[in-house]
């Protein structure tokens, strides 16, 4: 395990630029497998989930070149369909959620796709039955080896389109979903489909390399089968986590930082929810520029209520981004409920929190009350074990904030998502160093 040490309680200053969102990067990933022609994918950000991924598709035969940083070009004319049966396919194929995604290409190409029980974080249930619901509807057999956790779809005589109503509307799932119908035969329609820009850039993707889905945008998708997909050029967009993330950085530290190139169309609520703990955000351009501020403080309902801050399938407030507005309530001015309705383990990392002084009282695994400090008092420094990726974050952004040194542990869950974060962090004038395990 790596751990960071953090020096706590510097300002920082300057300018920060968002990677290629990981989310995106991993479903795009996956659309390479649709086509055996060039395609071409700019801003991929290098961090360990997407690495992975890669490694996965290099395995399954898929050529790969590197054309600079972030550009790859990968050609997947050649498949070793053999790989999804061997030991190392269920080590590779388990250790990250975004492989799932190979699914749905797989069998729409072959005929059939196979994973065994992705990982990712551990933050509660993490189900996929709207994944292989969504195959079975579009005609796939499916099968399920509980001793090894092994899931499989096929169908040899191809897919065939269908009406589905999704029981929700799974992010990776209705990517999944749309990747397998874009090569069945006749027209899908999905509702309560997933929308977010992530689902929103795969769609364009794919209508770019000769697919023909319509609704784009909207959560009813309709898909009109193509029999064959040729290759594209991509840029992945800025990853609006990161940009969340750095924002609750500047406000905790009290510093002054510019988040350049953010794709402001493409923040939704995120901006607006920051706004209302009193942080202010300048657009400037297409950046984001937030002054040094004294303090933030969170503004209640028009009749004087307490604010919730709580996660919806987008447009709503993505859960991604609660921890992070849960550690910088913790120097806010006034109180706040932050209700995480998707994940069942995510805020038990809080206990953390507490131990470094914050005003935490846990309710439940999904709803915690944070009563703002104000900078009246400082969080102390401690030695911490980093649970998830974003659970990650907002502990390295509380130890930014804290007096005195801290350290983090296990923070491969960090560089899951982040990439060169420590470099970045001390480019403004982070005090981080790491140590390799
Ligand atoms: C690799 C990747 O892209 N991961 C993201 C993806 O995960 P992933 O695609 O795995 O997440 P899903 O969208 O399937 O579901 C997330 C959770 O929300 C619940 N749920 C979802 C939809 C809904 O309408 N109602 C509901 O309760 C699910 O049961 C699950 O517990 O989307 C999540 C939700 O934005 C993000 O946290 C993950 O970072
Ligand atoms: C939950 C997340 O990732 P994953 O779905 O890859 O575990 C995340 O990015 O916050």
């Amino acid at each position: 395990m790596g751990t960071f040490q953090i020096e706590g309680g510097h300002k920082l200053k300057g300018e920060i630029t968002p990677q290629g969102a990981k989310n995106e990067a991993l479903q795009i990933l996956c659309a390479v497998l649709l086509t055996p022609e060039k395609v071409i994918i700019e801003n991929i950000p290098d961090i360990l989930d997407v690495n992975k991924l890669i490694k996965i598709l290099e395995n399954l035969g898929v050529k790969i070149q590197k054309l600079g940083k972030g550009k790859f070009a990968f050609t997947a004319d050649e498949i070793n369909l053999e790989y999804l049966e061997s030991e190392l396919f269920k080590q590779e194929g388990s250790s990250l959620r975004g492989s799932i995604m190979i699914v749905g290409p797989l069998l729409a190409r072959f005929g059939k796709g196979y994973i065994p029980r992705p990982g990712g974080d551990k933050i509660g249930r993490r189900r996929l039955d709207t994944h292989f619901e969504g195959f079975i509807n579009l005609g796939a057999k499916f099968r399920y080896n509980k001793e090894e956790r092994f899931y499989g779809v096929e169908a040899p005589k191809g897919l065939k389109g269908a009406y589905m109503l999704l029981d929700q509307a799974s992010v990776t799932g209705t990517a999944n979903i749309v990747m397998a119908a874009v090569l069945a035969k006749g027209t899908t329609t999905i509702y309560n489909a997933a929308c977010e820009p992530y689902l929103q850039q795969l769609c364009k993707m794919l209508n770019s390399m000769g697919a023909n889905i319509s609704g784009v945008g909207s959560n009813l998708l309709i898909i009109e089968g193509v029999k064959s997909l040729g290759g594209c050029k991509h840029r992945i967009l800025p990853d609006m986590i990161e940009i969340g993330s750095w924002i609750g950085l500047a406000a905790m530290t009290r510093s002054e930082i510019t988040i350049k190139n953010v794709s402001w169309e493409n923040l939704g609520l995120i901006p607006e929810t920051f706004r209302k703990l009193g942080i202010k955000l300048n657009k400037k351009g297409d950046d984001i520029h937030i002054p040094s501020q004294k303090e933030y403080e969170i503004q209640g309902y028009i009749d004087g209520s307490i604010l919730t801050v709580a996660d919806a399938p987008w447009p709503g407030f993505t859960p991604d981004l609660l921890s992070i507005v849960l550690v910088v309530c913790t120097q806010a001015k006034g109180s706040v409920l932050i209700h995480q309705k998707m994940f069942e383990s995510r805020l038990f990392f809080v206990d953390k929190l507490i131990d470094m002084g914050a005003k935490i009282i846990l309710c439940d695994p999904h709803r915690a009350t944070v009563i703002g400090h104000n900078f009246q008092s400082n969080l102390k420094a401690t030695t911490m074990v980093s649970p998830d990726i974003r659970a990650g974050i907002s502990l390295l952004i509380a130890a930014l904030s804290a007096q005195g040194t801290s350290t983090i542990h296990n923070i491969e869950q960090i560089d899951r998502g982040y990439e060169n974060i420590d470099e970045r962090l001390r480019a403004i004038g982070a005090k981080i160093t790491r140590t390799e395990p």
